[in-house]
């Protein structure tokens, strides 16, 4: 997983910082390569039509090549994207496997009103439903989305046993997002697989804190809240399969007791 420091309102930069990391780590014996949010454009929310991918091009053409090239799966983390024939402008995650093809694409739901996402993006409509990587059950979440227990839930029961959070999560809050990425980690039994920026990105401050956590809550990896970094991390479905045996709460709840939903 990449935590990096991603350019204000540059997708050709982006671009070549993503195919310049490729060409310079060794992803040898990497399975499953993890972006952040918004890694082509960052924040520039102003001017984010003019930067946005058509249909997740040319992103996805980068990213698939970079896939067969280097033989392993991307988890492309998310990017900003006109997906219809409207000037709409989505927050869209897409994930493509080591033939190149796409596999999954998630729009944002819940657009962020601390960052003004309302005003200028438009709240994406996919449910979140599973993909298989390697055969790995999987799910993706784009940053605000980890404040909705509900998604976890569903991608959980879903079979999801690893779930991936693209973010660009500001330092303000940072607290919030080490303590949720652990409660969710902890809650569904499962990996949380947490991509973050860091630093100052246009006039905002990225929280770093990339982290891997297991499905007991322990820390499987994790970056500090400055600089790039690259955390490795292994899934393992039995200990997903052991934990949930040792601590039942997918037999223990009470779906008839809950009115919320
Ligand atoms: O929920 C938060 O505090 C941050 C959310 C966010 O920055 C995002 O979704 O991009």
């Amino acid at each position: 997983m990449l935590q990096y420091q991603v350019v204000f309102g540059d997708l050709e930069a982006n671009l070549k910082r993503i195919q310049d990391v490729f060409a310079e780590e060794d992803f040898k014996d990497t399975d499953v390569v993890v972006l952040p949010e918004m890694w082509t454009s960052s924040y520039d929310l102003e001017n984010i039509q003019s930067h946005a991918c058509h249909h997740l091009e040319p992103a996805k053409s980068v990213i698939s090549e970079l896939a067969k090239k280097y033989d392993v799966n991307i988890v492309a983390g998310s990017v900003a994207n006109m997906k219809d024939d409207s000037d709409r402008v989505y927050n869209t995650a897409f994930v493509i496997d080591w033939s190149g093809a796409l596999v999954h694409e998630y729009s944002k739901m819940h657009l962020v009103p601390m960052l003004n996402e309302p005003e200028f993006l438009a709240a994406g409509q996919d449910k979140v439903e599973t993909f298989k990587l390697d055969g790995n059950t999987c799910g993706i979440v784009i940053c605000y989305d980890l404040r909705f227990p509900e998604l976890f839930r569903d991608l959980a029961l879903k079979g999801a046993t690893s779930i991936f959070v693209v973010a660009e999560w500001p330092m303000a809050r940072k607290a919030h997002w080490e303590t949720l990425i652990r409660a969710r980690a902890i809650e569904n039994q499962l990996y949380m697989v947490a991509a973050d920026t860091h630093g100052e990105i246009g006039d905002q401050e990225y929280a770093g804190r990339s982290m891997i956590v297991g499905p007991f809550g322990e820390s499987v990896d994790e970056a500090s809240d400055s600089g790039d970094a690259i955390l490795t991390g292994r899934v393992d479905g039995s200990e997903v399969d052991r934990i949930r045996k040792d601590v039942p709460i997918f037999d223990s709840r009470r779906r008839e007791m809950y009115h919320f939903l």
